[in-house]
């Protein structure tokens, strides 16, 4: 295309909202007119789909659940007034929560003040907290937060040692939805472990975020733990930065939440206009579809070039990924679909793993984030006439310039800050994209039944690590690993069954492993 053709090409599809002052630039997609016009009666259907849901369809058919996180930031549209009132309590419960926390009306038994937190909580549970921290958390925060993510003892461990003597000033926050998943009972256990060892009252440090009722709930209410607060049935962990999950941390760190959720509102408010071209979530499902063929056929990297968004990419990829890697489709046909998301941050990545993207294999799309403020304030000079931002704006265009010329296409979002607003909108422009997204493809975005099979897999294993342990235990004599499997049952999990040995061993588990240790089939084994 030449550059007069291009550049009306980027005016005809250029998408701007004026409250935000946020630009779609979606030009870089090589889609042609006639993939559009027969788009246009599956886009008439998402828009329709998506009005059901906001409305309050059970639009999770497999696990019965409406899905509500655009209730979230516009409480009104709820279904029921009770719905509408139990947002809008929680989020004064919050606040009122932190200003007390703040001002040190609520405080550590043996601190005047809470100085930090230590987040626990796994994908959904940490994503959108992690993200939020990274980009909006002041210089010196209100509370400094450290998020323990994984059920790692090392990792447990840095963040401690870290903390140290100031886990006497440290709030707890356990988030978990289900109230059940294992990492964070892990980390909430280690930790209650590492207050006890410092003589500290976990109960008056802790608060928890959870459906009410659930197993954690039970637990927090039982042990008088500081707060609780809700997290609801309709709101999925992927979708849940703007319920209790991503609103406590971040109004404890200072973070205006309030401007975050308005940022959400106007981008929903934007996204439900049911006219692809003047839809900028329309748009981005547009071009996922385009570029992928409608089976994700090619991944989306995203790249933000400004260092604070650095954790959109990790975010959006669960976001994109949980919701749209399906096995089948809404009526049962197998389809394999999904989106793979990967990217850190522009112009770091460039001297990463920007060379494949320009000359090497090409499945993928890019997406630039774009942020026009380069600092508060202004910059000096690194050269006569150019600062730092303009090296680091030139380094975008260039590359995307780069990749165009390549036949690599992209799209560009840009944002005039990364403020709470904009972050805002930014969650709720992608949440808006996969569901529509998700309606072009025919499938349910709001459940995960994989995650589901991989976790009763990780409790077979554990099954099978008591029963190996009780055989050890039971026997005088060293045993090989084919008898340890005859003893235990499991003689089809052998491998498995060594794998676990090899670990117990490795942490003085009280196994001893004798023999030649790259031949498994010559170990002798034994307790002790
Ligand atoms: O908040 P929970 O219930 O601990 O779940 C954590 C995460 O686990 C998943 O259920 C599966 O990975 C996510 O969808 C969810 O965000």
């Amino acid at each position: 295309m030449d550059a007069k053709a291009l550049w009306q090409r980027y005016q005809n599809w250029l998408y701007f909202h004026e409250g935000l002052g946020l630009y779609l630039d979606v030009s870089r997609m090589s889609f042609d007119d006639t993939l559009v016009e027969s788009l246009r009666p599956k886009f008439d259907k998402a828009f329709a789909d998506m009005a059901e849901l906001e409305k309050g369809a059970i639009a999770n058919p497999d696990e019965g659940r409406m899905v509500g996180h655009y209730w979230l930031r516009n409480p009104d549209l709820a279904p029921t007034p009770e719905l509408t009132q139990e947002i809008v309590q929680t989020l004064e419960q919050i606040e009122a929560f932190a200003e007390k926390v703040h001002t040190g009306a609520i405080h550590p038994p043996q601190a005047s003040r809470f100085t930090d937190i230590i987040s626990i909580g796994i994908g959904g549970s940490a994503l959108g907290p992690q993200f939020v921290a990274e980009a909006l958390a002041p210089d010196f925060p209100a509370l400094t937060i450290h998020f323990i993510d994984n059920s790692d003892p090392a990792g447990i461990d840095r963040i401690l040692t870290h903390l140290g003597d100031n886990l006497v000033s440290t709030l707890v926050l356990v988030i978990s939805k289900s109230g059940g998943t294992p990492e964070p009972r892990n980390g909430m256990i280690e930790v209650k472990a590492a207050y006890a060892k410092q003589n500290l009252d976990f109960a008056k440090q802790a608060v928890a975020i959870t459906s009410v009722g659930s197993n954690l709930d039970q637990v927090a209410q039982t042990e008088g733990w500081l707060a609780r607060f809700p997290m609801y049935d309709w709101v999925g962990g992927r979708t849940s930065e703007m319920s209790a999950v991503g609103l406590v941390p971040a109004v404890l760190q200072g973070i205006d939440v309030r401007a975050m959720l308005q940022g959400g509102k106007e981008m929903d408010d934007a996204t439900r206009v049911p006219e692809l071209e003047n839809n900028p979530a329309a748009l981005l499902a547009l071009s996922w579809y385009f570029s992928g063929n409608g089976k994700g056929e090619k991944d989306m990297v995203v790249l933000p070039y400004k260092d604070s968004l650095l954790l959109f990419s990790r975010y959006l990829q669960q976001l994109v990924m949980e919701s749209l890697g399906k096995e089948k489709d809404l009526n049962g046909k197998t389809v394999y679909q999904g989106i793979a998301v990967y990217g850190n941050k522009g112009s770091t990545d460039q001297h990463a793993y920007v060379q494949q993207l320009r000359e090497g294999v090409p499945n993928f799309f890019v997406t630039f984030i774009e942020v026009l403020e380069d600092r508060q304030g202004k910059s000096i000079e690194v050269q006569p006439g150019v600062t730092s931002g303009d090296f680091l704006s030139g380094f975008l265009l260039g590359t995307r310039q780069a990749l165009y010329e390549n036949q690599r296409d992209s799209i560009t979002v840009t944002i005039p800050q990364v403020n709470p607003l904009t972050v805002g909108a930014l969650i709720a422009l992608y949440e808006r994209a996969v569901g529509l997204y998700a309606s072009l493809v025919n499938i349910n975005a709001y459940h995960q039944p994989g995650v589901e099979a991989g976790k009763k897999a990780a409790a077979d294993i554990l099954d099978l690590q008591s029963k190996v342990i009780a055989v050890l235990q039971k026997e005088k004599t060293a045993l090989s690993l084919e008898q340890i499997a005859q003893k235990a049952g499991a003689a089809q999990q052998i491998e498995a069954i060594y794998q676990i040995l090899r670990h117990l061993h490795a942490n003085q588990r009280g196994v001893n492993l004798k023999g030649d240790l790259g031949n498994p089939a010559s170990l002798k084994i034994s307790a002790g």
